[in-house]
């Protein structure tokens, strides 16, 4: 019996594939080598030290950066490296937007409608078209619902309280419908209580799908990753369920400090 060649060690196919990934920045290999499987269905989480390659190598896969070299395959074998933001989207693979790429003056209601529209595959031509975008009303509102966003569906993105904004990009990246929503610090500068509404949220948004977050918050790794890589110098230093990993010695020196060391 041969092994599946683009099957993980344990003989089931991984959703994303990545082999031998790396990015240089002027002779500095800032992301280094990494190989990962993701499996389908779980939350993975991306930590280590600052420094490490979280975001570069968040960018490889999202398209908002090209690869010096390695590969990110998709289950059905598709390539991701090296595709624009949008092939790699339209591929299913979709990270939440950035605060900063919000519009001031528009609803959240209008952006869902506006990210819903673009998502048919129709474009921006929707853009003046209020009628045209009615017929996303109710997904929008369903997406304004499942972020608990209900009753700010109409106020000017601007006001929004900074938690609010953030349950914005996600719902903004579940317009997308994504099989693998990528999450980039989805609770950076939260306070407890929006950490707590937020880490619930990805628990439920998590359903049908494969999530991978960069997140400095272990308490919210513990809680929510199924499998963690550490990353430190670019390189995958170790990976495993939390459980495991944040007893190994390797880890408490690169990254989680004596603090977190069981007594
Ligand atoms: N565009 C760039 N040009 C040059 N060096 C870069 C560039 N982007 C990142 N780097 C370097 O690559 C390394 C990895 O950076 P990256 O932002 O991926 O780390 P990180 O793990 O996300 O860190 P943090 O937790 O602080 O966000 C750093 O040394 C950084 O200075």
């Amino acid at each position: 019996m041969g092994a599946d060649p683009t099957g993980s060690a344990n003989g089931t196919v991984p959703i994303l594939k990545v082999r031998g990934l790396s990015r240089e920045f002027r002779g500095f290999l800032a992301v280094d080598g990494v190989d990962l499987d993701v499996a389908e269905g779980s939350v993975h989480a991306l930590v280590g030290p600052n420094g490490a390659g979280k975001t570069t190598l968040f960018n490889l896969l999202t398209g908002f950066l090209k690869p010096t070299a390695g590969s990110v395959l998709l289950s059905d074998r598709r390539e991701l490296a090296g595709r624009s933001p949008e092939a790699i989207t339209r591929m299913g693979v979709a990270r939440s937007f950035q605060i900063t790429s919000l519009f001031a003056e528009l609803t959240p209601r209008q952006h869902l409608e506006l990210a819903l529209a673009s998502g048919t595959g129709l474009g921006w031509r929707f853009w003046r078209s209020d009628r045209a975008l009615a017929r996303f009303a109710g997904r929008a509102e369903e997406l304004l619902d499942q972020v608990g966003l209900a009753d700010q569906g109409g106020v000017p993105a601007d006001s929004l309280p900074y938690g609010s904004k953030r349950a914005l990009e996600l719902a903004l990246a579940l317009a997308l419908d994504p099989k693998v929503l990528l999450l980039d610090e989805p609770t950076a500068g939260m306070g407890v209580e929006d950490v707590d509404r937020t880490s619930a949220l990805i628990r439920k948004i998590r359903a049908g799908r494969t999530v991978i977050l960069v997140e400095h918050n272990m308490n919210v790794v513990a809680n929510l990753a199924d499998r963690v890589t550490v990353l430190q110098h670019g390189k995958v230093l170790i990976e495993g369920p939390y459980a495991e990993i944040r007893h190994d010695p390797r880890v408490i020196t690169a990254y989680l400090g004596d603090s977190h060391v069981d007594r």
